[in-house]
């Protein structure tokens, strides 16, 4: 066996290519690449979009875009291919006369002109759920939507209303005591802008709140205008096969990817409250799902999908929850970002922020329970910011006595640490026993408790494998989510289905590209635009898949994602391809699917090269 770095995979003799001893190490590169470039690609000529999709201009020669189509496609860039992979399966295309596999589906008519074709039966059947139209976006932006549910919400949780001196924390069971007492404590004063909140104008106050009347009003006498609990769509965790959200890459085609290969529990990307208030479209586009998230999973069960919001502020929080609770069509739950740690966010108290601050996390999570009807809310952890000051062991108590949340997620790692160590799945495990004694109490919680429904527990951190989700689950969480390691191998759902390794030939796993490929052409189009961005966040996804190393090649059983292999040639050459970490090669590759790049074309991947241990989030 050839001699090792640390973190280094052990890979068979004989697939190992020899290197010069005395080459210098390039230095690590770490962290997101802030600096890129991005191509925006624009038609000069962009034809009508109803004529475009043969239908008549309803504004006519008002119309701000050209009408003629045959002087349209004469100056548009040729075909990439003459079989439109839309039209294929759907028997239609909606991208028309735009298409860059136009070939597939016009001919010439008997007036010598263009004409779309159709099939009979043919059908899109691909919708984006969650989609907030324009008319939202601009009453949010010019504060005309009426957000009074969420507003009397807020002030009933910031603690207006007088607490009911009857109504005592020692309701709440000898279990779970501790962890409110260890953190209420005394009083924790939070200077709280209300003009902030939208219940009151020009006015700031300072307002002591005291955590345990805050408990106690949560739990017993706060009048929610709302629906009682009981109502909450309940969601039943165990053995799910969740998909972690992640930014950039975690977008629809790669869900639907994952969902295809045995994933059934999606997060939309995180999406920050604030822009959402603000109407802000490109924040909008990141709560969009697909139908395909919701319908019945290979798995026999109904995939579900949640969106994902971060925000350090109470009035955020539940107005942005009350605007999706009452806009969105396809949300099974609401997830409250509480592990980020990257600095934008946690400068703005959001992220992992808030677990220095469990008042504001807790009063978060009931504001968006109380304003999101039937939809139930989630919240993400990790274990804590510093590497010796793990806080989920006090937390996770309040969450269980004071909130109705119906799982917390565990990121086994602190945010000092980021990904530099194995998540600690010992913590996750002790977090996973207490919540079960807690749940096995919940007869104890006071009648009019916020609780309604056991609170799970889903693992996270450092699942590559399918032995890793079953540990996971060993350890007493009720299911794993799985991050990098679906990025890596996105068939890990089938593994863990199979309760084995499988390993995909390049020719399979080139298949799973083109899969990809054609999800984001349904998605963002088939026109140039749509294949540009397709092309742009393909080779984001390449950026992680290419460090999947094929089972076979390995001299150990059980690799580790975070150790690298040393320089390898693969079983043949589109396996090797596939392997490159080259950003050339991955534009080669995805000119297999989507033609040659445009000139000019250059990409920076958003996490540098050992993205795999960097990304954030
Ligand atoms: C590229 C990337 C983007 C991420 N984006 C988010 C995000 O938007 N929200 C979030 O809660 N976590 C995000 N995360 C963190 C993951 O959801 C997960 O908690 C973390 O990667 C640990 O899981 P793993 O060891 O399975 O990768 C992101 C992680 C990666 C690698």
């Amino acid at each position: 066996m050839a001699e090792l770095e640390t973190g280094a995979v052990p890979i068979r003799e004989e697939f190992l290519v020899k290197q010069d001893g005395n080459k210098k190490r390039k230095r690590k590169e770490r962290g997101q690449n802030k600096r890129r470039e991005k191509i925006h690609v624009k038609e000069n000529n962009a034809l009508c979009p109803a004529i475009s999709i043969g239908n008549e201009c309803p504004y006519k020669e008002n119309c701000k875009f050209p009408h003629d189509v045959e002087a349209y496609l004469a100056t548009k860039a040729p075909d990439i291919g003459d079989k439109c992979p839309i039209f294929e399966r759907y028997g239609v295309c909606p991208a028309g006369f735009k298409c860059r596999w136009l070939a597939g589906h016009v001919v010439i008519n008997a007036d010598g002109k263009y004409e779309l074709i159709k099939k009979p039966d043919g059908q899109f059947t691909l919708f984006t759920v969650n989609t907030v139209g324009k008319e939202v976006q601009r009453k949010l932006r010019t504060k005309q939507l009426d957000l009074s549910k969420a507003e009397s919400i807020i002030s009933a949780v910031l603690g207006e209303e007088k607490p009911d001196p009857s109504s005592k924390v020692s309701n709440i069971p000898e279990e779970n005591r501790d962890a409110t007492s260890a953190i209420s404590e005394g009083k924790e004063t939070e200077s709280v802008s209300l003009e902030e909140t939208g219940v009151l104008k020009n006015q700031t106050v300072s307002v002591n709140v005291d955590l345990k009347e805050i408990s106690s009003q949560a739990r017993s006498n706060i009048a929610l205008p709302t629906l009682r609990p009981q109502e909450k769509n309940l969601i039943d965790w165990r053995d799910r096969k969740i998909l972690a959200p992640l930014t950039t890459v975690g977008n629809p085609p790669f869900r639907r990817l994952c969902g295809s290969l045995g994933a059934d529990t999606f997060y939309s990307e995180m999406a920050m409250c604030y822009p959402l208030m603000q109407g802000h479209q490109p924040e909008w586009a990141l709560v969009r799902g697909l139908n395909y998230e919701r319908e019945m999973m290979r798995g026999g069960r109904r995939g579900i999908l949640g969106v994902q919001l971060a925000t350090g502020k109470l009035w955020q929080a539940t107005k942005t929850a009350q605007v999706i609770a009452e806009q969105c069509d396809g949300v099974d739950f609401l997830d409250l970002n509480c592990g980020c740690p990257i600095d934008l966010v946690f400068r703005q108290g959001a992220g992992s922020s808030l677990l220095e601050n469990p008042g504001r996390l807790l009063r978060n999570l009931q504001g968006m329970d109380a304003v999101s009807g039937q939809i139930p809310v989630t919240v993400k952890l990790r274990m804590g910011n510093k590497d010796d000051h793990p806080v989920v062991k006090n937390l996770i108590g309040r969450i269980f006595n004071e909130t109705n949340t119906s799982a917390a997620t565990l990121h086994g790692r602190s945010r000092q640490q980021r990904y530099s160590k194995n998540a600690n799945w010992d913590y996750i495990g002790e977090i996973a026993s207490k919540v079960k004694s807690m749940n096995e109490r919940i007869d104890e919680l006071p009648e009019d408790s916020l609780r309604t429904q056991p609170l799970s527990l889903i693992g996270n951190g450092d699942c590559y494998s399918w032995q890793d989700w079953y540990d996971g689950v060993n350890k007493g969480v009720d299911t794993v989510m799985i991050a990098r390691g679906a990025l890596v191998k996105p068939w890990i759902f089938e593994e863990i289905e199979a309760r084995q390794f499988i390993d995909k030939s390049s020719t399979q796993r080139l298949e799973m590209l083109e899969q990809y490929c054609n999800n984001g052409l349904e998605y963002w189009g088939s026109d140039s635009q749509g294949v540009n961005t397709t092309r742009r966040f393909f080779l984001e996804f390449m950026s992680f898949f290419h460090r999947y190393t094929p089972i076979a090649l390995y001299e150990v059983q059980r690799p580790r994602l975070n150790d690298r292999p040393p320089l390898y040639t693969a079983r043949d050459e589109m396996e090797t391809l596939l392997a490159s970490n080259k950003v050339t090669d991955w534009v080669k590759l995805s000119e297999f699917f989507l033609g040659p790049t445009p000139e000019r074309f250059t990409f920076t991947p958003k996490h540098k090269s050992n993205s795999v241990e960097e990304a954030e989030g």
